[in-house]
């Protein structure tokens, strides 16, 4: 299929749509994810329509793939002890064609995460979610953050962001002031949300978790992960418009993503 270079914003109504079915359908969503997260990530997900589980021991990874609807592998406070679990998961997630999202918190700078998150992209990862500096690295480029902290914009990951979904046959999320999302051949683009986000951490984290909920959607999951997008940016600027700072913009984001979902 030839790459079609315009890049479309995620029409609303679409948004709208996907946000509905997700509350309809409550997808279960397996979160293997870093410790810092795992309280907003759940509640986030809750708060959105979606049902978390944050389950770890290999053995239960197994049984569970058979039931839920999605997996997310967040790589934030990965241990190498850890890294056969995640690999099993994604396996398993594979085994009974469950979704599966990777979220390669600071690939780049460190040795570990990066290694191993190359060996995830041989199990075709049907989702990617990352900052432009992770994009950049995973597609094979240079650039790195400070830690989890991009230093490009999304732009400048576009390029790499195309090339990784192609090489993964799945979708790329490059988020950042303008998130991109783009299966190799079309490009959705979602606008606005607040900076905030930026100001407490897990956003992109809990987005992560978010898009494998969306990803287990019925229909085109190149619109349903950007709906994913869509309405993490919408409950971003309602938080900002009631938050005095980051600490109640992370509570608002809860609620912002709570009325999204009870509108429909
Ligand atoms: N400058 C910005 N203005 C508005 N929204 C932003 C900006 N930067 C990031 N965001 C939003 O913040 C959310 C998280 O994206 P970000 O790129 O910061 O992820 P991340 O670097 O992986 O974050 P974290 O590691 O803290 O989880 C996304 O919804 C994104 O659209
Ligand atoms: C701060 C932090 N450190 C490892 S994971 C994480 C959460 C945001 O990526
Ligand atoms: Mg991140």
């Amino acid at each position: 299929m030839p790459t079609d270079t315009t890049i479309l914003e995620l029409d609303a109504p679409i948004a709208l749509q996907a946000i509905a079915q997700l509350a309809e359908h409550s997808p279960l969503i397996h979160c293997i994810t870093n410790t810092v997260v795992q309280n907003f990530t759940a509640n986030l997900l809750l708060a959105a329509g979606a049902i978390p589980a944050m389950i770890i021991d290999p053995s239960e990874c197994q049984e569970f793939a058979q039931v839920a609807d999605g997996l997310l592998l967040n790589v934030g406070t990965l241990h190498r002890e850890h890294c056969p679990t995640y690999y099993h998961a994604a396996e398993n997630a594979n085994r009974y064609a469950k979704p599966w999202v990777l979220d390669p918190v600071a690939v780049g700078g460190l040795t570990l995460r990066t290694e191993f998150c190359r060996k995830l992209l041989s199990l075709n990862p049907s989702v990617i979610r990352g900052n432009a500096s992770e994009i950049s690295v995973l597609a094979g480029g240079g650039a790195s953050g400070r830690g989890p902290e991009t230093q490009l914009s999304t732009d400048q990951a576009l390029d790499a962001a195309r090339q990784l979904a192609t090489t993964i046959e799945g979708i790329v999320v490059v988020t950042g002031e303008v998130d991109l999302v783009t299966d190799g051949h079309r490009t959705l683009k979602v606008l606005g949300g607040s900076v905030l986000a930026t100001r407490v951490t897990g956003a992109g984290c809990t987005l992560s978790a978010l898009c494998a909920a969306f990803a287990s959607l019925e229909g085109d999951r190149l619109t349903n992960v950007a709906s994913a997008c869509w309405m993490m940016s919408r409950a971003a600027e309602f938080a900002a418009r009631q938050a005095a700072g980051p600490g109640t913009f992370a509570l608002h984001l809860l609620d912002g993503f709570a009325q999204l979902r009870e509108a429909q």
